[in-house]
């Protein structure tokens, strides 16, 4: 794979923030349903995702990770608390500036890619930066197309490349248009283990090397391993955030967090 790495300053978007942190939660709760079948996903969550930096969420199945990251990046809504990109606090916005501000200050990477079968893979790549009705940066995106490797498929469709292959497109589509925070839900999760560990190096070489910030949710202690830190998540809540993760440290924290699902309610 030819791995040039971009090494050019980021270019800030007209909209970015000079926040420390790239997005926070602040005493997120999130109910689902009511009575006997109310389920508190999110209990009083505060946590920061510092800029420049890259996060992983991780907590075993049922924790809320999913929930606190679809919150933090304006795909749902908290029942209370708030949620900011930088200094915008998102829980104020309408559902149209709240889509704007997805697309433009947002990246998304999913376990499913989520790649659409009729674009190439270029199209594919600059689409949200088409739907803001903004210009791509050459440059940048020249830069990241070598970085994630696709230089000779860029006029292939999805359904011609290998999983690995669609998500690092999927990667390099979060990317392109230089947002504040890239959102990464289980990102390597259909993934066989050399595909993921190329897409998780992509996250971490895109984070360390170009400046940007990545949230990554998942509940695989060698994915975690590959962030600047972890923050663990049991029953909604907040338990414990480590710097410089091991895979080995994160399994052995991991392992103190049994689900308790009667505290739920
Ligand atoms: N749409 C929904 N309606 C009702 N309950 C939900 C909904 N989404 C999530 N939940 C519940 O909220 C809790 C947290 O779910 P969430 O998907 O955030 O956990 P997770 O840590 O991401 O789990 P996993 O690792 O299994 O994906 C779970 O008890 C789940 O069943």
């Amino acid at each position: 794979m030819t791995t040039t790495v971009p090494t050019s300053e980021p270019t800030p978007t007209p909209t970015s923030t000079s926040a420390a942190f790239a997005a926070r939660v602040v005493d997120a709760v999130k109910l689902y349903g009511t009575g006997d079948t109310r389920v508190r996903a999110l209990d009083g969550v505060s946590v920061d995702f510092p800029a420049g930096r890259f996060t992983a969420i991780m907590g075993p199945s049922g924790s809320g990770k999913s929930t606190l990251m679809h919150c933090a990046a304006g795909l749902d809504t908290l029942t209370s608390g708030s949620a900011f990109i930088g200094d915008t606090d998102i829980s104020a916005l309408d559902d149209r500036r709240l889509t704007l501000l997805r697309r433009r200050r947002i990246g998304f990477v999913f376990q499913s890619f989520n790649l659409l079968p009729t674009l190439t893979v270029a199209e594919n790549i600059t689409l949200p930066l088409d739907l803001a009705g903004e210009r791509p940066d050459p440059e940048w995106l020249d830069a990241l197309v070598d970085t994630v490797g696709l230089r000779d498929r860029l006029h292939h469709r999805p359904g011609e490349l290998s999983g690995g292959q669609q998500q690092r497109v999927a990667v390099a589509r979060a990317f392109a248009g230089s947002p504040d925070v890239v959102f990464a839900d289980e990102p390597t999760g259909n993934l066989d283990s050399r595909s993921g560990q190329e897409v998780l190096w992509l996250l971490g070489r895109t984070v360390r090397q170009a400046a940007r910030t990545v949230v990554m949710v998942t509940h695989d202690p060698v994915a975690a391993a590959h962030a600047d830190e972890v923050v663990f998540l049991a029953d909604g809540r907040l338990v414990d955030r480590m710097s410089e993760p091991t895979a080995e440290r994160v399994l052995d924290r991991f392992k103190s967090f049994a689900p308790h699902p009667s505290r739920r309610r």
